[in-house]
């Protein structure tokens, strides 16, 4: 028996992915291994999974199996709720009265006192309870971790302890120690909101950088007990019209509550340029040509189910047959001198397909990923059957979803110039592409949206053999020196 799972239908026919469909990275792993390709009768490409052993196992431990929709876990989105801890209580000091203690710098025959007053210590204050910081970490690239748990609850303050910091001198107020803040690591591009309201309270796009969600309760004031026929009566405390006298001084021991929030985290991959195009056009090899990335590749769509990331490396070595494609066109840009651009990081996205603004494919969930990206790198199956059309359906899609991507300055690589037919209209499909290209602005022309830019440069290039990668390289980097300018 096979078990049919209906993953994702290549061409018109609606995918069943949508914006809530997600996956964990396990889920997807168990899927991918388990996935063959066959066509069904109207010549769609399907995919299905074949029936697992492991999952059948699972399936009769009453655990998810592959295929099946997992609870709301998706890599780059999670909904947590964070308390902070309440501040410690100050000590209540019973009496505030001292005592006589021998002085032990006394000698005989000396003119010191043989005793000496020793004030009572001041009660101590509590400490602050602890807060919630986030934190963001280079080293993550998801917020899969954070549904692990749906709460997380930091420590409260110790309360004021007369033991506490007992060496230190006497008549001085004893601190309780600090409590440690609680720290959630991030990854970098994490936008973080009020779940109710959706207020954005940051983002956190720097290394180390540090975003507070629920400060730490106040700890509570020390407090000398007033004797009971003084009561009510406290000690004088700061307040804003001056010094005045605390009646309220068991109020004041007490510690302020922590706080709590639920926040919606929302991660935005922090990349300069975007690479995007149809399924199988070859983006992760190109990916994989440029960076030292290792991204899925395979003769199927939708490869790519969340984005990859790359650092794009200088050129070391001249390319293979890289005078092959001498047409190199990187039209005003071209004999500008290649910038120093710091290693910049290439994202890798899955396949647009018709419609993937309006949530077909798995288009919708990764296009706001693009929104931190400088410049765009379409990749264009050139040995397909109209390449232009094809360009222009994810030019189309990208306007159709933010009219502000389209209009930043991007890059056509014509991959798969090894073969034949490809290789035999390269300069047909250039000059298809830039007239595409050319139409799409004509038709923008009345819109009050931001207009869409022809591409920077057309290369010609093939991920396979490595042909035109140097070219493409040297292309993004003058396009982010320009794009930065
Ligand atoms: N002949 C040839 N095949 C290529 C070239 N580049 C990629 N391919 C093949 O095209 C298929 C798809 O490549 P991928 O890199 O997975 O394509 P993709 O655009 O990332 O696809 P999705 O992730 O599904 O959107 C694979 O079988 C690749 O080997 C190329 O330059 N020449
Ligand atoms: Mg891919």
């Amino acid at each position: 028996m096979r078990t049919a799972i209906h993953f994702g239908l290549y061409d018109q026919a609606s995918t069943s992915y949508s914006c809530h469909t997600c996956y964990t990275r396990s889920s997807i792993g168990r899927l991918k291994s388990s996935i063959s390709i066959h066509r069904d009768v109207s010549g769609l490409v399907r995919r299905q999974l074949q029936p697992v052993a492991a999952a059948v196992a699972k399936e009769a431990k009453g655990q998810s199996v592959a295929g099946k929709k997992e609870a709301h876990k998706i890599f780059d989105e999670a909904i947590i709720t964070v308390r902070s801890g309440a501040g410690g209580r100050g000590e209540i000091a019973e009496k505030g009265e001292g005592k006589k203690v021998p002085n032990f710098k006394y000698r005989a025959g000396s003119s010191l006192p043989k005793q000496i007053w020793l004030p009572a210590a001041q009660p101590a204050d509590g400490a602050s309870g602890a807060s919630v910081l986030l934190v963001a970490d280079p080293a993550l690239d998801n917020l899969l971790h954070l549904h692990e748990k749906k709460s997380y609850s930091a420590k409260s303050g110790v309360a004021g302890n007369p033991e506490l910091g007992s060496r230190g001198p006497r008549g001085r107020r004893m601190e309780a120690p600090r409590t440690q803040p609680l720290k959630l690591r991030v990854p970098l591009g994490t936008v973080v909101k009020r779940k109710r309201g959706g207020a954005l309270l940051g983002e956190l796009t720097a290394a180390g950088q540090t975003l507070l969600v629920a400060p730490g309760g106040r700890g509570g004031l020390g407090v000398t007990k007033p004797a009971p026929s003084q009561q009510p009566r406290g000690r004088f405390v700061e307040q804003e019209e001056g010094l005045v006298e605390d009646t309220n001084w068991a109020l004041d021991a007490e510690g302020a509550p922590g706080e709590e929030a639920t926040l919606h985290l929302l991660m935005r991959v922090v990349a300069d340029v975007g690479i995007v195009g149809l399924p199988n056009a070859g983006k992760s090899s190109l990916l994989a040509a440029l960076t030292r990335a290792s991204p899925d590749i395979a003769p199927y769509p939708f490869t790519t189910l969340m984005p990859n990331l790359g650092v794009l490396m200088a050129s070391t070595q001249p390319d293979v047959q890289q005078d092959d494609f001498s047409d190199f066109d990187i039209n005003h840009l071209n004999g500008s001198s290649v910038p120093d651009v710091a290693a910049p990081i290439l994202a890798d996205m899955p396949g647009l397909i018709q419609g993937a603004h309006a949530g077909r494919g798995l288009g919708r969930m990764f296009l706001r990923h693009l929104r931190r990206t400088r410049g765009l790198l379409h990749v264009v199956d050139a040995s397909a059957d109209d390449p232009a059309a094809d360009y222009l359906v994810v030019r189309q899609e990208l306007a159709l979803y933010n009219a502000e991507y389209c209009a930043r300055p991007h890059i056509v690589a014509l991959n798969k110039m090894d073969v034949d037919d490809a290789a035999q209209l390269r300069e047909e499909v250039a000059s298809d592409i830039m007239a595409a290209a050319k139409a799409m602005q004509r038709d923008w022309r009345d819109s009050a949206l931001p207009q869409p830019a022809l591409p920077e440069a057309l290369v010609h290039v093939s991920a396979v053999e490595g042909t035109g990668i140097a070219p493409l390289r040297e292309a993004l980097q003058s396009l982010l020196q320009w794009a930065s300018l």
